[in-house]
């Protein structure tokens, strides 16, 4: 006891009212003895029992602080019973006490209601609180203390408790307090104490966690740099490898930080090529350029595609390739070249002369090839680029090519640049004015470069263009980190993957940076199989786009390339139109088609019949039973009435898919808000009488619900009607 004698002794003197130095130190001796008036253990016992009293009220208050909701709502109806007694015996006009209900009932329903838009939470709350006066005018009247107002308090009590207890409000709280508190845990343990967890949201292979760094004394950037330790630390405590907890700051918030962790290995799965793997849409025709990016493979954090645009609205964006031997850069190509030549208007060339893969395999889908050693082609095909790009310039004064059939994209890709322009290329110092000059001018004509190269220094390049030039930048896997700043300068500050280590032992991962530095790193489709690719090929067949034919014209060798590199059976008779290109209508325009080039010819009429059953593919079959004429008119008037019409007449009625799809989809974006009868029929696109008969049938279907009528009425989709049970749903 000797704390409790150290306290007895201290507090002596003033519970005496003596002055400290006479009770405690000094003045007259006490009878007990210590200078105390009474027993030490009076003190003691005294004392005790004060302590006792403090430390039940800290510890009931300690109780109510961590469900002060809940637990404080408890407290305030039990307080509330004896309250009612006091309220019997004090007298007060019961009417007068009630009177209050209705004010506290509409505060608590409008307040509550804005904050959460719950309406079962604001029901239990404006009950509870409007019952307050309710209960104490009764009370004043009747009295609190007898059995059957005992019983009746403590039900309605318990009930009200449990209805706000159990409210979604307090089971989303609850269930975030876990979270944060998980979070809490978590951070204490990687030294992120004080951070503050915001958000938490399910990703495809895990979650992302928003946290709020603010109050840790560190910045976003240091714990989001790759070498802060905090992702491997994050990493070891939930037993994931490192490189699937990724850390980045904020875009918008420099106090915040983005923990996405992937609990699913984004690797375990195949990435097939639809195309071999039977799952590619047949018989769909071919898209234009301008309809979106290509498609390299797939994001797996997003299971977005990881895309590449070669030509946009803003013209033509070059791309600059970088991957060693065996990284995957020829499966690459493959899903280049695939994408590309299927486009109505781009052209593909080739340029391998150290492999000659891409002749060998896409030989008849590209529109012109070098293979093995034909550096004389090679030049011949970057000079034709060259006299593109001057001729489309003259024409259109530097404005942005706009890319049609006969006037399509030229897609030129190079593989093994350094043996076309590199220090060692035979044709190094003419094929570096040639590609310098497509890099520099041709985004606007349309002419683009796709070069790939084993590493990125100026000894494989030849020349700096592609670092400058090059919109699109792609990394494959590399040997060293190092090789990635020959590419993407600042690669590592940009958060960008290391891909050195990036997912290690899995084939065809690509880092893939636009011309806005947004990057986005996946697993290249497989086309690794050159069988398969070869027969792909084969069923793609020539390209359909051709050249404009007056510039056609103008390049030497260009309406003989075929004759070259193709057997003759392959070789269409009479070449390509005039000079190669599209032949011409008798007012000289282009028709996109050379009809003396027999295999475009069968191209362009597959791609017909592909195109024909695919606008077909949707089509009603006939119904089995003919529609009479009075049918008809009878269905058309029931339509047009459908506000008049009995509900069972409109329940028949099916709502066709473009009518309801609209409606419902803005009415579930607005949830317990619901949408005005104009904005439904500007979301619709057809008159308002129109959409004010459909809105009466899909009333009457039981899909959406209507509040007031004409112009005021509001529309919810039934599970937001307010007041509607069904509203439980809704989440906050
Ligand atoms: N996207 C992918 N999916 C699955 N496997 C792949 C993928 N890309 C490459 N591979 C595997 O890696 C091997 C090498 O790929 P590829 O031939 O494309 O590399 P490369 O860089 O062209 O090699 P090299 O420079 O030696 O010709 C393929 O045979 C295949 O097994």
């Amino acid at each position: 006891m000797a704390r409790g004698e150290r306290f007895g002794t201290r507090r002596s003197p003033r519970r005496t009212g003596g002055s400290g130095r006479r009770g405690w130190a000094g003045g007259a001796p006490s009878r007990y003895g210590d200078g105390l008036p009474y027993p030490a253990g009076a003190y003691r016992d005294r004392l005790s029992a004060g302590r006792v009293l403090a430390a039940g009220v800290r510890g009931y208050g300690r109780w109510v602080a961590h469900a002060p909701e809940t637990r404080g709502l408890a407290s305030g109806l039990t307080a509330l019973y004896p309250a009612g007694e006091v309220m019997h015996a004090l007298g007060p006009e019961p009417l007068l006490v009630g009177a209050l209900a209705p004010p506290l009932a509409l505060s608590a329903w409008v307040g509550t209601y804005k904050a959460h838009r719950s309406v079962k939470y604001s029901a239990a709350l404006t009950a509870t609180v409007a019952a307050v006066p309710g209960w104490l005018a009764f009370a004043a009247h009747w009295g609190a203390f007898n059995l059957p107002t005992l019983v009746g308090y403590t039900s309605t009590a318990a009930l009200a408790w449990s209805a706000f207890t159990w409210s979604d409000v307090l089971r989303e709280r609850r269930a975030w307090q876990a979270r944060q508190l998980q979070w809490d845990a978590l951070a204490t343990a990687v030294g992120l104490e004080d951070s503050k967890l915001i958000s938490a949201d399910d990703t495809r292979l895990g979650q992302c966690f928003r946290i709020d760094i603010r109050a840790t004394g560190k910045r976003a950037s240091q714990l989001a740099r790759p070498g802060s330790g905090l992702a491997e630390d994050l990493a070891a405590h939930l037993a994931l490898p490192t490189e699937r907890v990724r850390i980045s700051a904020d875009a918008k918030h420099a106090g915040i930080i983005v923990i996405a962790v992937q609990l699913i290995d984004p690797w375990q799965g195949e990435v097939t090529h639809p195309a071999l793997s039977g799952t590619a849409s047949t018989g769909a025709a071919r898209r234009s350029i301008m309809d979106g990016p290509l498609v390299l493979g797939l994001d797996p954090d997003s299971g977005d595609d990881l895309a590449l645009s070669v030509f946009d609205k803003a013209g033509g964006h070059h791309t600059f390739l970088v991957a060693p031997t065996g990284s995957g850069k020829t499966t690459l190509y493959n899903n280049l070249i695939e994408q590309a030549s299927d486009r109505c208007d781009v052209l593909v060339m080739g340029i391998d002369v150290a492999k000659g893969t891409l002749s060998a395999i896409w030989g008849q889908v590209l529109d012109a090839h070098a293979g093995i050693g034909e550096y004389d082609k090679a030049l011949q095909i970057l000079a034709w680029a060259g006299v593109v790009i001057t001729e489309r310039s003259r024409a259109s004064g530097g404005r942005n090519h706009k890319p049609s059939p006969s006037a399509p994209v030229l897609l030129i890709l190079i593989d093994e640049l350094d043996e076309v322009t590199g220090y060692n290329s035979p044709i190094g110092t003419q094929a570096k004015a040639l590609v310098e000059k497509i890099y520099r001018r041709g985004r606007s004509a349309g002419v683009v470069l796709a070069t790939a190269s084993q590493r990125g220094v100026i000894q494989y390049t030849g020349t700096k263009d592609p670092h400058a030039n090059a919109d699109n930048k792609i990394v494959l896997r590399v040997n060293r980190a190092s090789e990635m700043n020959n590419v993407i300068p600042g690669w590592e500050l940009a958060g960008m993957p290391n891909m050195e280590t990036y997912a290690r032992g899995v084939h065809g991962v690509a880092l893939v940076v636009d011309g806005n530095s947004l990057w986005r790193a996946g697993r290249v489709r497989d086309l690794s199989d050159l069988d398969a690719v070869e027969a792909l090929a084969g069923r793609r067949g020539a390209p359909v786009a051709c050249l404009e034919s007056a510039i056609a014209a103008m390049l030497p060798g260009y309406g003989e390339r075929h004759r070259h590199s193709a057997p003759a059976s392959a070789v269409p008779s009479g070449g390509k139109g005039i000079g190669g290109g599209c032949a011409t209508r008798s007012d000289g325009t282009d028709w996109g088609i050379n009809p003396t080039d027999s295999t475009a010819i069968d191209r362009l009429a597959q791609d017909m019949v592909a195109e024909i059953e695919a606008r077909l593919t949707d089509m009603p079959a006939p119904p089995a039973r003919p529609t009479s004429l009075n049918e008809l008119i009878a269905a058309k008037h029931a339509v047009e009435h459908a506000d008049a019409n009995d509900p069972a007449v409109n329940r028949a009625i099916p709502v066709p898919e473009h009518i309801a799809r609209p409606i419902l989809r803005l009415l579930a974006q607005r949830g317990p808000a619901g949408a005005r009868r104009d904005e439904l029929v500007a979301a619709v696109g057809r008159s308002r009488s129109v959409v004010a008969g459909w809105l009466a049938i899909l009333r009457d279907h039981g899909s959406i619900t209507a509040l007031g009528a004409g112009r005021a009425a509001r529309y919810y989709l039934r599970e937001y009607a307010p007041g509607d049970d069904a509203s439980e749903g809704y989440e906050p």
